[in-house]
């Protein structure tokens, strides 16, 4: 029966046996199911084969999956870091949570990049409201060459400035300490370094006459506060009530009566004149997705999507809408449907709602998010006593672990990686918690049942929407190995990661940057292949190489899903 099913399989390579497998397991009969039957003799789930929450680094100067794996185009496009992975743990306990970095004076180097890719870094964050556009630029193509070079799919999100009221650069110093009660000068006046002792350029000309005496101005949502005590013409002076650090380009709110005041900056745009330069910039390099900041509604959204159609027509960039202003949360689940993916940044969101909200706001991002079908991430301070110390805080030991509970797709370093002191360490502690949890989730066989809607807006989404959701309940009940699902557009790979199985999904694309965007998915390991409509080729093409690596064996079990065909499948690996 073995054999026969191997010649059903893979009639063009004899020398393959499985009699002599050591790695054998009972087959499922039939071999391939379109409809499944159940079979007492199928199937036990492999031991977590390595329980360690720290997957094996490469050494960056490791050349296995390196050029060679790039330069054969014709094969499977998987990078090191994964591969080792799945070597080593088994692929039961690969990282279903994403992790995305922003890349800032810390981390701008072509090895320290390489070395937050081989740390576990999926996604490659610049934040517009820092540097200059060769700065960007040399960085994005850092990563663009690790990818060809290396192998790797690790994706670039351009996350713009956008209008809300922030302060200047402080005249070349990374950070300025305000005092208990000295008195600091915010100034509109385009000043020019070295600026006056403790005075603060403003962004926005409106802010002097916006605020008014015995308001509170709050820096980075109170991480420093100050009340106003003169009006000076375009500069606002005003005395240091909480003591701190304030960092360049710092977010600037200023409240009254104890509310966020929104005059004329409410009606700031979305997105700039400057954020519209930096979106050109960023379609020129080739960014995949563009993060907008202080989104207002779906509508902004929608025309920066038809600006992107219009203006890349051979490839996608995907939008992220950042829920960080009250406006966004009124019109959250629009937003979200209108978005491809969104993000919880929790930095901004938490100067706009009192602090003791910001937990419930983010549970409910990204169940909505979830529910949906969109990537949702969950970015700021994860771990910011980081950017400072060698290890977290319980308490951000324990709000990383929340994150990963909620499921959310993805967590963001942002000083931490930026411009922190340990930055890779950072990533580590966000890789080891996020395996832990998982691990905990097999053990305790804690699949989650979370009530998902429908979001096909055809018969044709439906019947993928039905397949995926039976195929992840399938992969749970039997205790499958992996989903492997073949796609085009992403679009099943996606429905699938929406369902949080238990085991990993192995998404195979034929373009690259379908397989960049996915990356940026719970649960997801992108490869890319080129295949064909006919399911019995693919499959055998990839059990053949990726048996080659040594990433599969022989018995393992299967459910292969596709986006062409809409068909299932449940296989053993012969
Ligand atoms: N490209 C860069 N150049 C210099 N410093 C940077 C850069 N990117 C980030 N940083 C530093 O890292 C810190 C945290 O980065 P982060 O992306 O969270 O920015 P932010 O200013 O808090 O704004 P946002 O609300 O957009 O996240 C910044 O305040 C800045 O000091
Ligand atoms: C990430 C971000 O923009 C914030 O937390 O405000
Ligand atoms: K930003
Ligand atoms: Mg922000």
């Amino acid at each position: 029966m073995a054999s026969q099913s191997l010649h059903f399989l893979a009639p063009n390579n004899p020398s393959r046996s499985l009699a002599s497998s050591p790695f054998r397991r009972p087959s499922l009969l039939p071999e391939r199911l379109r409809l499944f039957r159940s079979s007492a003799a199928a199937h036990t789930p492999p031991p977590d084969l390595n329980p360690s929450p720290v997957p094996v680094i490469l050494s960056s100067t490791n050349g296995i999956g390196g050029v060679s794996i790039a330069a054969a185009a014709s094969a499977i496009d998987v990078d090191a870091v994964t591969e080792a992975e799945l070597k080593e743990n088994g692929f039961r306990s690969t990282r279903r949570t994403k992790l995305v970095c922003t890349i800032g004076p810390a981390t701008c180097e072509a090895e320290q990049i390489e070395a937050l890719a081989v740390g576990g870094m999926n996604v490659a964050r610049v934040n517009m409201c820092h540097g200059t556009h060769d700065w960007h630029r040399r960085v994005i193509r850092q990563v663009r060459r690790l990818n060809e070079e290396k192998g790797f799919a690790v994706a670039v999100m351009m996350d713009t400035e956008g209008s809300e009221i922030h302060m200047g650069d402080l005249g070349g110093f990374a950070s300025a300490k305000a005092e208990d009660g000295e008195v600091w000068t915010f100034s509109v006046r385009a000043l020019k370094a070295p600026l006056p002792e403790r005075t603060i350029n403003v962004n926005y000309d409106g802010f002097a006459e916006d605020v008014r005496v015995g308001d509170e101005l709050l820096v980075d949502g109170g991480m420093v506060r100050f009340e106003v005590i003169e009006k000076l013409g375009p500069d606002v002076r005003c005395r240091c009530t909480d003591p701190g650090l304030l960092l360049p380009r710092a977010n600037l709110t200023f409240w009254r009566d104890g509310s966020l005041v929104r005059e004329r900056n409410a009606m700031l745009p979305t997105i700039s004149s400057k954020d519209w330069l930096d979106i050109d910039f960023g379609i020129a390099e080739g960014v995949d997705f563009i993060a907008v900041s202080f989104v207002k509604s779906a509508e902004v959204i929608n025309h920066l999507k038809s600006y992107i159609a219009a203006r890349c027509r051979d490839r996608e960039i995907s939008v992220v809408a950042k829920i960080e202003s009250i406006d966004s949360l009124k019109n959250l689940e629009e937003i979200v449907l209108a978005s491809d993916g969104a993000m919880v940044a929790r930095g901004d969101l938490g100067a706009q709602i009192p602090l003791e909200q910001v937990p419930s706001v983010q549970q409910t991002v990204v169940q909505i998010c979830r529910q949906l079908n969109r990537p949702v991430i969950v970015a700021s301070q994860l771990l910011e006593s980081m950017i400072e110390y060698p290890t977290p805080t319980r308490a951000e030991v324990a709000d990383v672990s929340e994150a990963v509970r909620q499921r959310a797709d993805a967590l963001m370093l942002s000083g931490e990686s930026a411009m922190g002191q340990f930055p890779e360490k950072a990533l580590t502690v966000l890789r080891s918690v996020s395996l832990r949890i998982e691990r905990w989730w097999r053990e305790e066989k804690r699949y989650e049942a979370m009530e998902l809607p429908d979001v096909a807006s055809s018969f044709s989404d439906k019947i993928s929407e039905e397949i995926c959701n039976s195929a992840a309940k399938m992969a749970n009940n039997l205790g499958v190995d992996a989903l492997f699902v073949y796609t085009k557009t992403g679009h099943m790979a996606s429905l699938l990661s929406r369902c949080r199985p238990d085991c990993p999904i192995f998404a195979f694309t034929t373009s690259t940057c379908l397989r960049r965007r996915l990356n940026l998915q719970w649960g997801l390991i992108p490869f890319r292949l080129s295949f064909s409509d006919d399911m019995e080729t693919n499959l055998n093409k990839t059990f053949s190489l990726l048996k080659q690596r040594g990433m599969i064996q022989s018995g393992d079990l299967v459910i292969a899903l596709s986006d062409m065909l809409q068909s299932i499948q449940v296989i053993n690996v012969p």
